[in-house]
């Protein structure tokens, strides 16, 4: 286990009031895993991503974060700087903002290495070469200026630069939004290689089929609960939550021919989230307890789910 995560709860200070945009949230990612992070707009997962190098603006009101054996909210200022980039490193949606647009290619990745390490700028050199390969970019772009490179180009880019450490876990923020479908697959299946060299990866992505075709484990969220977590395929193959089912109908596939049901309506405002369940009021299947109480995380065939049709 690489990282465990348990009951994480995250505050922001909103105009509206104070609102929960993590909310006792508890889950695990293996090493080598690829962990897909899901759900609507606004329901948490950037933030839940972010808490974890605490790159979050919001307030941890409780929890814990265990990476590899260290619990990452005791750390300090200057330990958790040690750990972003070198242990865990991220990648962003817009790789423009990360990269030097006066800067070589080349350059720039050597100086990430070096500025970190103490090796040769030859050795740095050569691990430059060797990264991008990993991420299929021929090596006479090294001196290439980002703005000499297509969108898809840069965030290979990025992501050698992210692994250009080491690091044990890259945290990918929608990392392919921007880029058309046939890139966002291959930056999948970079990410895929990533995992078989033991790198673990949080991919928070809008794109379900994707994620499901491509991760180990998958997590749900929605209004800051975490609604469903377990293995991508298990999920794919028997969505337990509601909420879950309704993400899956929504979105064509590819392989079967079905009709698309839009999810009704939308997240609630956190400012001022539903009683009980806070998925009750878009359920079809809300029952008269899911408006009262709110739903305990059950677990049912290696899997956690937060809905009253499990367990007792
Ligand atoms: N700095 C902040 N201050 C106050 N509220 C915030 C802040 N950042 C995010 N929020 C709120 O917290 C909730 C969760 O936001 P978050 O960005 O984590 O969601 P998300 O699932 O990543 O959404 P998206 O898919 O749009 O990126 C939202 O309601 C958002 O408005
Ligand atoms: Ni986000």
């Amino acid at each position: 286990m690489l990282l465990q995560i348990e009951d994480l709860t995250v505050e922001y200070q909103s105009e509206r009031g104070k609102i929960l945009a993590v909310d006792g949230v508890s889950l695990s990612v293996n090493s080598g895993n690829l962990l897909s992070v899901v759900g609507e707009s606004g329901c948490g997962k950037s933030t839940l991503a972010y808490s974890i190098i605490r790159l979050s603006p919001g307030k941890v009101k409780k929890g814990k974060i265990i990476f590899n054996g260290k619990d990452l909210l005791s750390l300090n200022k200057k330990e958790i700087r040690q750990l972003r980039g070198k242990d865990i490193s991220m990648v962003f949606q817009d790789p423009m903002t990360s990269l030097d647009p006066l800067e070589k290619i080349g350059t720039q990745m050597v100086e990430t290495i070096l500025a970190h390490e103490k090796i040769s700028k030859t050795e740095a050199l050569n691990r430059v070469q060797e990264l991008l390969n990993i991420v299929g970019i021929p090596e006479d772009r090294i001196n290439s200026y980002p703005h000499q490179l297509s969108g898809g180009q840069r965030q290979r880019i990025i992501i050698a630069m992210a692994i250009s450490l080491n690091p044990k876990l890259l945290i990918a923020d929608e990392p392919t939004t921007a880029l058309d479908v046939i890139v966002q697959d291959k930056i999948l299946e970079i990410f895929k290689e990533l995992t078989s060299r033991n790198i673990s990866i949080i991919l928070i992505t809008h794109d379900l089929p994707l994620a499901v075709e491509r991760s180990d484990f998958i997590a749900v969220m929605y209004a800051g609960w975490l609604m469903e977590f377990g293995r991508a395929k298990d999920v794919a193959a028997s969505p337990l939550h509601p909420y879950t089912q309704g993400l899956i109908d929504s979105v064509p596939d590819l392989w079967v021919d079905r009709k698309i049901k839009p999810l009704k309506g939308f997240p609630p405002d956190l400012a001022n989230p539903p009683s009980g369940c806070r998925f009750h009021p878009r359920c079809p299947k809300a029952m008269e307890i899911c408006s009262r109480k709110i739903p305990p995380n059950v677990e049912v065939n290696n899997r956690m789910v937060r809905c009253f049709l499990y367990g007792n």
